[in-house]
């Protein structure tokens, strides 16, 4: 069997995800890895912050741990950077880490607006660097297997419409301006830290991989409204209309817990409902034929699924690629835009949109 590709992560920033992402790609209980993945390096604002951190949740590994950012950038046993900050540092963290030629896997928004997008990956082609959105969903094998049931198989039949939400007790009432979440300089709001789930799964439901589709992407028309609290998006919903006729509805709230059914897709001949704790975490789907018939598709998923996205990384370098199959700088692009759209319509605006 041939080696499996290692790559040495530098981790940007000790938040919440990161300690996410690292406890995930260290696993060694979870089924056909592609790839094995070092820890090599953690920057953190404060050297303590990041001992604290590999202490807490890897304490299996020894890493290189900085007091700074740029340290790991320029750490030469680094190969890919990790960036977990919030949206607004993306673009800085993203231009800092391909200016010291370093590869790199950016969280969620990818970065405020599709313009700070399109000059991250101007910079990285320049660089000749691999960059790729952490959408890290559409590396799980449940949305590979639904895209091939719904746009190949065609279980359900022509797929018309696709409904999803994502809602999320986040008590933002509560939380100052230091809070990402309550912050609209720090990219605060329900579209970009969830919204973005809603969207990906409506869009996913609707349309074939990218991989199955002729040409490019088809941008579909948005309508969106959105209520505002302090200027901040705490809801959000978007229509989405297809040239012929596809519809989607993707909503998103930032102060309210959801249930367990949160996407339906809706075809000619039956429905297609995913179940799990959130959007961004679908664990199962069932198919429901009309005229009778029910199947449940359930998937393994050990820890949380982050090593799926870090697998596709290591595969995508070895291969020599700059751009990941799953996640290209297209559609990144493209989903940067469908937002700035719902945002220019439903009012939540940042300040880096007047730049
Ligand atoms: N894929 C997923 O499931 C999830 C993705 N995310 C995404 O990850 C990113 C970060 O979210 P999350 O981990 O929840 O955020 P946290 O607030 O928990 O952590 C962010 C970290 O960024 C660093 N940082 C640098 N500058 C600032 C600043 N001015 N204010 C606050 N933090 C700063 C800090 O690390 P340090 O001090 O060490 O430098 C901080 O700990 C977002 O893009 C979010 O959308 C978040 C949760 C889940
Ligand atoms: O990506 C995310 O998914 C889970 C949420 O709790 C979090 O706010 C968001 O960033």
């Amino acid at each position: 069997m041939p080696e499996l590709p290692n790559i040495r992560w530098g981790i940007i920033a000790t938040g919440l995800i990161s300690s996410w992402f690292v406890e995930d790609i260290v696993r060694t209980d979870r089924p056909e890895p592609q790839a094995t993945h070092t820890i090599q390096a953690i920057g953190s604002s404060s050297l303590q912050k990041g001992k604290d951190f590999v202490a807490k949740h890897i304490p299996q590994t020894s890493p290189a741990i900085y007091g700074s950012y740029e340290e790991v950038y320029n750490d030469p046993n680094v190969d890919v950077i990790y960036i977990g900050t919030p949206h607004a540092f993306h673009k800085k963290n993203c231009l800092d880490a391909i200016s010291a030629g370093k590869h790199v896997l950016c969280e969620k928004a990818f970065t405020l607006t599709a313009k700070e997008t399109r000059e991250v990956f101007e910079t990285a082609q320049a660089k000749g660097v691999y960059v790729m959105e952490a959408m890290w969903t559409r590396h799980f094998p449940l949305i590979k297997a639904m895209q091939k049931v719904l746009h190949e198989e065609k279980v359900i039949g022509e797929v018309r419409r696709a409904f999803c939400d994502f809602a999320i007790f986040q008590d933002i009432a509560s939380k100052g301006p230091e809070s990402r979440l309550k912050n609209p300089a720090l990219g605060a709001g329900s579209l970009l830290d969830i919204g973005i789930y809603s969207l990906t799964l409506t869009i996913l439901g609707l349309e074939p991989a990218l991989g199955e589709k002729k040409g490019a992407a088809e941008t579909p028309a948005v309508r969106a409204i959105q209520s505002l609290s302090d200027g901040v998006d705490v809801s959000t919903a978007v229509l989405l209309l297809y040239k012929d006729g596809r519809q989607g509805i993707a909503t998103s709230h930032s102060d309210l817990k959801t249930g367990d059914d949160f996407c339906r897709v809706e075809g000619s001949e039956g429905t297609l409902i995913v179940h799990g704790p959130a959007a961004s975490v679908p664990s199962s789907f069932t198919v429901v034929k009309r005229g009778g018939g029910e199947k449940t598709y359930e998937f393994e998923r050990p820890g949380r699924g982050f090593y799926w996205e870090a697998d596709a990384v290591a595969v995508d370098i070895q291969q020599g690629r700059t751009e990941s199959p799953v996640m290209p700088w297209s559609e990144t692009i493209r989903f940067m835009e469908i937002m700035d759209e719902v945002r220019r319509q439903g009012g939540a605006r940042f300040p880096q949109d007047e730049r």
